[in-house]
């Protein structure tokens, strides 16, 4: 058994224990981030390779989790291709000028390896320091990407991004059609440089009905899992509030596909259908719970999953700011020992 528990999962073969990571285990809930972080951007930091190495590498020290996550931001790939954007804190991505037209879309040019060369040279730092242990690479979903720039911002209704997509759907296959070939090509530098798994991030693809995400999001994820597809490293597919969508997401050509904590594991992996890992998919508001509540929902999670050939312990979606961190080791240590009996 060479390969990691994390990845073995990955591909549904046996594991020692099941293996455990979080989204955004790399960020503000660690004291020494904040530290690292202090009087630095966040934009400014994910382009220093000696921060990024360091973050990245934080979370695997303090928690034992079975995976690294690439530090970086979904928007990186954007700004290194000249798009005027910031990320605020407390609000997230802002765009100065956002894509509501031909001409917007225009300005966003492929992005070519040397736009993120300090990806390249993080991700080198990073798989020597790692050693045995994983890197996650990742990028934003096409539709994800599109909503912050066609709002410019966080949204809640996403009222521009559909506007856009019912009102000029040529306008929108384009613009969609545009971002896949960006986050392609971010994805395959990560992998190209040592990244070991990738994770496509469309976290808000669950404010879409299945029939318009059918239509006109899938394409265009479609053609990012597909550009990397023969680099034979597993392609994780994850979005939040996502129930009705689980079975779209896993056509779209994942490896894993990861569900949020409103659909119970084993009815997400129906969903997700065979030959498929699942990822998830703990609520992060229970980390705010008692420790032994803390333990029975993660049970649960445990329970769910029993007799799935592929199964990643995580959240259901990002390890909220004020999370204790010491909850999320001793969350660690639960997943491992509960599962660690069960060789096969
Ligand atoms: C939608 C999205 C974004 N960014 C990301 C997504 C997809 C994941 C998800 O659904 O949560 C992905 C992301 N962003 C970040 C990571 C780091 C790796 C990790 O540990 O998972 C990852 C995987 C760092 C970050 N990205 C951001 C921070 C916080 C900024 C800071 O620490 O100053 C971090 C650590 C900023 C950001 N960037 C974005 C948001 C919504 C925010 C939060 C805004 C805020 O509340 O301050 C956009």
């Amino acid at each position: 058994m060479t390969d990691s528990a994390f990845l073995r999962a990955c591909r549904r073969e046996p594991v020692p224990h099941t293996p455990v990571w979080f989204m955004r285990q790399a960020g503000r809930s660690l004291p020494e981030y904040r530290k690292v972080r202090e009087g630095i951007a966040m934009l400014d930091s994910c382009m220093r390779p000696d921060l990024v190495t360091e973050i990245t590498l934080q979370p695997v020290r303090r928690h034992g989790v079975d995976a690294a996550i690439y530090f970086s931001d979904i928007v990186v790939p954007l700004k290194a291709i000249g798009v005027d954007l910031d990320i605020k804190p407390g609000v997230g991505p802002v765009v100065e000028k956002p894509v509501r037209s031909y001409e917007d879309l225009a300005r966003l040019r492929p992005l070519e390896p040397g736009d993120v060369h300090y990806v390249t040279e993080a991700i080198g730092m990073l798989t020597r320091e790692l050693g045995a242990t994983p890197l996650i690479g990742f990028a934003g979903a096409p539709f994800t990407l599109a909503s912050y720039l066609v709002e410019g911002g966080p949204s809640r209704n996403h009222e521009h991004t559909k506007a856009m997509m019912y009102g000029e759907p040529k306008l929108w296959a384009a613009l969609l059609d545009r971002l896949a070939d960006i986050t392609s090509a971010f994805l395959r530098v990560q992998i190209e440089a040592g990244a070991s798994a990738v994770q496509l991030f469309d976290s808000w693809a669950g404010a879409l009905a299945p029939a318009d995400y059918r239509r006109s999001v899938l394409p265009a994820s479609v053609k990012v899992f597909d550009a990397v597809a023969s680099y034979g490293v597993p392609r994780i597919h994850f979005g939040v509030g996502t129930g009705e969508l689980l079975g779209l997401m896993a056509e779209a050509g994942a490896d894993v596909v990861g569900a949020d904590w409103r659909v119970p594991l084993d009815e997400a992996a129906r969903r997700i259908g065979p030959d498929k890992a699942v990822q998830g998919n703990l609520d992060p508001a229970v980390l705010f719970a008692p420790r032994d509540a803390v333990r029975e929902q993660a049970r649960k999670v445990l329970d769910a999953a029993e007799g799935l050939p592929g199964h990643i312990f995580n959240l259901g979606h990002g390890v909220l700011p004020d999370t204790d961190p010491d909850a999320l080791t001793r969350l660690v240590e639960y997943v491992h020992q509960e599962t660690g009996g069960r060789q096969p």
